[in-house]
């Protein structure tokens, strides 16, 4: 590098500033109301989530799945109250079709189940995240859309698959620097209520949409909740009986109340007893109280929280045996779980556990003169052919800018393409964190020999 070829870098000075064109009027530059951009910085942070997510699938040897955003509108159509289907975020499309952008992933994973059908091998162990949207008034201010990773598996009836999820859900939270003194998963039956439903002689018919409504017991007042019951036929009765089951502290008293006949209290055993044997009974807590809001869970249900009481639900799930036949196919027994991308995130940020994650490259490489554009390219793609992230300065940028940008991609080493140099067959090399430079031909800089700039 000579003073000249600096001078003249200098003198080059900016790049050439358009002139301000007339200003139409600017776009709304914000994405849709309660939906978010991902721009680079918070791209990182659901990049590194969603890694994580993934990491915990494959070493449980879930298999990838995915399916469209848009689903017939008919796949979340259901009479049970939830939240989560009157909030559908429906449409009529050109076609006359009544669509909707999926609250959910389980319907679409039913669905591709049953049209897979004899094709497919059982047990399934599927996995996926995906974005899911709902409708709500924007008064409540909150988003519209979310990402969630579901697991799921297929035509285990047994509660081993329950226990397999719980222990996908706890590699996740250590894998996460979360411990069992930060989260907790409540787990139950929905037997429970069932049998005290059936005492009472509710009729089967009204089980989801009353399950619906006690999962609103710790957010709605208490005589909301009774109102809401009575109107479903739920006598003042039941509906102490349904809060006494749900008080229950232990299984034994579970099983004076409900009896052996259901198998809920066995399950649950069983599970504790896979818990402590897969090493996460720690991690796990029966709690009568559980319900989740889901219309379609018929058996086990479950719920990550975090222990200081403060946020929502980190992620929950449960048994889901009849949803397939509900679709019209054969009884098929089904588990899984949903965890979404917010509630995580406020945890980790609590915790302060969110990892810094930089932008990381190794070079950058700027061509001092224009007329070294071209070997600058050329030293560009063949480290980048050796596997190297490499920054290729696009522009006459002055050398100042060039450090700058350098320290905003934390790039280990600068090329700086120079005239007296290329005219010997090399490259100026600098380290970026010692400063050390040294020239070196490109055939040595690309197999990293012969040369050692600190
Ligand atoms: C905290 C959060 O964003 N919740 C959220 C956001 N969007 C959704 C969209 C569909 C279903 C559930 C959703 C839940």
């Amino acid at each position: 590098i000579t003073r000249a070829s600096l001078a003249r870098e200098n003198a080059r000075g900016h790049t050439p500033i358009s002139t301000p064109t007339k200003q139409e009027d600017v776009i709304d530059v914000n994405p849709p109301r309660g939906t978010r951009d991902f721009p680079p910085d918070e791209m990182r942070l659901r990049n590194w989530l969603f890694h994580n997510f993934r990491e915990v699938s494959r070493l449980f040897a879930f298999e990838e799945i995915d399916f469209p955003v848009l689903e017939s509108e008919a796949l979340f159509v259901r009479k049970a109250g939830e939240e989560i289907t009157q909030q559908l975020y429906n449409f009529e499309d050109k076609g006359g079709r009544r669509v909707a952008l999926r609250p959910e992933l389980t319907p679409s994973l039913a669905r591709l189940v049953l049209q897979k059908g004899k094709a497919l091998s059982f047990p399934l162990k599927w996995f996926t995240i995906g974005q899911c949207w709902r409708y709500e008034r924007m008064t409540r201010g909150r988003r519209r859309e979310h990402y969630q990773w579901n697991m799921d598996i297929i035509g285990v009836p047994g509660i081993e698959a329950e226990a397999e999820l719980l222990s996908a859900l706890v590699t996740f939270f250590k894998n996460m620097g979360i411990t069992s003194n930060d989260v907790g998963i409540k787990i139950s039956n929905r037997k429970v209520l069932q049998a005290v439903l059936s005492r009472h002689n509710v009729p089967d018919d009204s089980f989801a949409a009353v399950c619906v409504i006690v999962d609103k017991i710790e957010k709605l007042p208490q005589d909301e909740i009774k109102k809401e019951l009575s109107m479903l036929g739920v006598t003042i009765e039941a509906v102490n009986g349904i809060l006494d089951a749900l008080s229950i502290r232990s299984l034994d008293e579970l099983e004076d109340l409900i009896g052996p006949e259901s198998g809920a209290v066995a399950d649950l055993k069983q599970l504790l007893n896979l818990a402590n044997a897969y090493g996460y009974d720690d991690w796990v807590h029966f709690d009568a109280s559980i319900v989740r809001g889901l219309a379609y869970y018929t058996g086990t249900v479950f719920e990550g929280f975090d222990k200081e009481g403060r946020l929502r639900a980190i992620c929950g799930g449960g048994r889901y045996d009849r949803l397939l036949a509900t679709f019209g196919g054969p009884e098929t027994p089904a588990c899984g779980f949903g965890f979404g991308d917010a509630v995580i995130l406020e945890l980790l940020k609590e915790k302060g556990i969110i990892p810094s994650l930089r932008l990381e490259a190794d070079y950058i490489v700027i061509a001092l003169e224009d007329h070294l554009r071209q070997p600058a390219s050329t030293i560009a793609a063949r480290l980048r052919s050796t596997g190297h992230v490499v920054d290729l300065v696009l522009e006459n940028k002055r050398l100042k800018w060039a450090f700058r940008q350098a320290e905003r991609l934390n790039a280990k080493r600068m090329i700086l393409v120079g005239s007296s140099e290329w005219e010997k067959g090399t490259v100026r090399v600098k380290d970026l964190s010692s400063g050390d430079e040294c020239d070196v031909t490109l055939d040595d800089l690309v197999t990293q020999q012969n040369y050692k700039v600190s």
